[in-house]
């Protein structure tokens, strides 16, 4: 299993632009050796500073593929969807020549629309350069929610992604399969705050059967490359 390294930074604005640096660095390097770099990035309220410091960095962003780690099934204007948080913050300044991959459809269900947002996907570089995942105070990750009816089958899927209905959280949600989550070259896990901090620690360290670890833990373990956590109060 591959290391984990912790950067942990002083305040937020520290951690964005500390995070935007090493994902440019990340995204740079991926283009100079293999033409294009693949990132997907977690929706949520941690991310959307970081987007802005990511934004203006200097970088052929015509070579960069963005999708998600999951989506929230709503149209892609609603409030809760990630899609909107990325456009609006991310693929903005010199981010915008990027290519984005939508992960919704006009499908009544994320079940229903789940074969179409796997074929869109296809066109990502594989394995993923980046991938950030965000962390809720459940341990889920990206849509990999405990007790989810579909989290176990979408914890060995082979496909790119699964729908997914959390047990308590809004929406029905298309989610990156573990699997193709952990392939990434670089996992980074975004977290702030002190009880997320702990919870990652104790996930880290709990001796459970597979079945009953955190989302996050699973994924971790499983990751084959680079795993950074980067964090801040
Ligand atoms: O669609 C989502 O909600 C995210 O992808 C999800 O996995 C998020 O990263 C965590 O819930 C943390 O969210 P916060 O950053 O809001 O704490």
């Amino acid at each position: 299993m591959s290391s984990l390294s912790w950067h942990e930074c002083s305040s937020k604005d520290e951690l964005d632009q500390q995070l935007a640096d090493f994902i440019a660095e990340q995204l740079s390097t991926a283009i100079a050796t293999r033409g294009q770099a693949g990132i997907a990035v977690s929706g949520g309220r941690t991310p959307a500073g970081m987007f802005k410091a990511l934004r203006v960095k200097e970088l052929d962003w015509s070579k960069v593929i963005v999708t998600l780690a999951d989506e929230r099934w709503v149209a892609p204007d609603h409030a809760d969807s990630n899609e909107r948080l990325t456009r609006e913050n991310l693929l903005q300044d010199k981010a915008a020549k990027a290519t984005f991959i939508s992960q919704v459809s006009n499908a009544s269900s994320a079940h229903e629309g789940q074969p179409s947002i796997e074929a869109r996907l296809a066109a990502l570089p594989s394995p993923l350069d980046v991938l950030i995942l965000g962390m809720g105070d459940d341990g889920h990750t990206a849509s990999l929610f405990p007790n989810a009816t579909e989290l176990e089958s979408a914890c060995v899927s082979s496909a790119l992604c699964a729908a997914v209905t959390p047990p308590a959280a809004p929406h029905q949600r298309i989610t990156l399969t573990l699997p193709t989550l952990a392939k990434a070259r670089s996992v980074i896990v975004h977290i702030t705050g002190e009880s997320k901090k702990a919870l990652l620690k104790a996930a880290l360290l709990e001796q459970k059967p597979l079945s009953e670890q955190y989302p996050i833990r699973r994924v971790l373990d499983k990751a084959e490359s680079a795993k950074h956590v980067f964090w801040a109060a």
